[in-house]
């Protein structure tokens, strides 16, 4: 049964850039249940990233979540505001962006956390990987021990080198009963000997491993939702696959929500309950796995899943549809739908804004061809449109 954990709506993430305004992300709105795995895919540059950090708040200027709302249920939350910020509440749920600094800071750990393509990055160099997971559980427990005035001064979050450089600037101290937890950790997520690993330096790590322990990390705040971006990306294929596997499990084990960025379609068939297309910032098909991929509308996904041949390929990239990305720079952007200059099926109707339509409640598309069928006496050439 359908029970959001998340709610976004109408997200909207823009740049302000000495080129001008960059429209990363335009009125994005998806569900992500109780224990599913959400996807969002699109070619490189539609804006996968920067929804996945508009959905944490982690985006830094000259970039700014310009708009929307992230409705997350906890009970606890929306009791706490409900008479403080009652437009921050409905029911369940709390608008994170309503929320003060302080506590939407908090929430990355216990609520919401992160792992990246490169996880190199988020390891500090100069500690041991299992002071760092230790350090991520510490961060958690102190949490748990002190729910306000802690959190709010805690970065517990999945960076490892951030919380480290925040609370312990020279030199890591952390107790037994973490060191403990984080070996479990590291246990649970597949690393052999994790004993002896935890006191290993994060260069001693394989590629594989080091994704692995940062999975170890990002889970020691028992997250409800796990943002994952190309987790597998710069993986090569056995162990990619390896990973996939290990986030599938432990999703189903934790029963936490995974929201999950590719550019992969062979990821998202292998892993995903439903998914969102995004092409030029917006959430161009939206739906059920199945029905994305045996009845999609849009001539944009019907152009990416033609062009892979085999979707139980993980290692199948997509192949870019003829023409260019568009430019997300606002005043480059046309008074139309956005893949019109590249569709197949371009028609008078398409040079105006296009609404989502529903279909059938779980499935919803942004394209005239919800509502009508294709009619070439109304073509309009894409090649003009795209010289505009
Ligand atoms: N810090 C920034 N400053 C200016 N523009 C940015 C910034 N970060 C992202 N953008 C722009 O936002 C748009 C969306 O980028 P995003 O990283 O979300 O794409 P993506 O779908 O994740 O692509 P990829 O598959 O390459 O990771 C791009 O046009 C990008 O140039
Ligand atoms: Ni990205």
């Amino acid at each position: 049964m359908a029970n959001p954990i998340l709610k976004i709506r109408n997200l909207t993430t823009r740049f302000f850039t000495e080129e001008g305004q960059v429209n990363a992300v335009e009125s994005v709105s998806f569900d992500v249940e109780d224990g599913e795995i959400f996807g969002i895919v699109g070619e490189s540059g539609s804006g996968k990233s920067v929804t996945a950090l508009s959905v944490i708040d982690l985006i830094e200027s000259p970039g700014r979540v310009t708009e929307g709302e992230i409705w997350y249920r906890n009970e606890a939350l929306a009791e706490e505001f409900r008479g403080s910020r009652p437009a921050a509440v409905d029911g369940d749920f709390v608008d994170v962006r309503q929320l003060p600094e302080g506590v939407r800071r908090s929430l990355r750990g216990p609520s919401f956390s992160m792992v990246f393509q490169d996880p190199m990055s988020s390891f500090n160099p100069s500690l041991t990987v299992g002071e760092q997971i230790a350090e991520a559980v510490e961060v958690q427990r102190r949490a748990r021990s002190n729910p306000r005035s802690t959190r709010s001064r805690t970065q517990g979050y999945g960076l490892g080198s951030l919380i480290a450089d925040t609370l312990l600037p020279s030199q890591s101290y952390v107790s037994e009963e973490s060191m403990e937890r984080a070996v479990e950790l590291l246990d649970q997520v597949g690393i052999p000997d994790p004993e002896d690993r935890a006191d290993e330096y994060p260069h001693q790590f394989s590629g594989g491993m080091l994704q692995r322990a940062m999975i170890a990390q990002a889970l020691a705040g028992e997250p409800d939702i796990l943002v994952a971006d190309e987790p597998t990306t710069a993986l090569d294929v056995t162990i990619q696959a390896q990973i996939l596997n290990l986030l599938r499990d432990l999703q189903e084990r934790e029963g936490m929500s995974i929201l999950m960025i590719t550019h992969d379609l062979g990821v998202i068939a292998r892993m995903c309950d439903r998914v969102g297309v995004m092409y030029a910032g917006e959430i161009v098909e939206r739906g059920p796995l199945g029905e994305i991929f045996d009845a999609p509308v849009h001539p944009y996904t019907q152009g990416l899943l033609g062009s892979i041949p085999d979707v139980d390929d993980p290692s199948t990239r997509l192949e870019p549809i003829s023409g260019n990305v568009p430019s997300l720079i606002d005043s480059e952007m046309p008074d139309a739908c956005y893949f019109a200059d590249r569709c197949p099926k371009a028609m008078n109707d398409c040079l105006t804004r296009i609404p989502e339509y529903e279909l059938d409640g779980r499935h919803s598309v942004r394209c005239v061809l919800a509502e009508r069928e294709y009619d070439p006496t109304e073509a309009i050439d894409s090649e003009v449109l795209a010289d505009d």
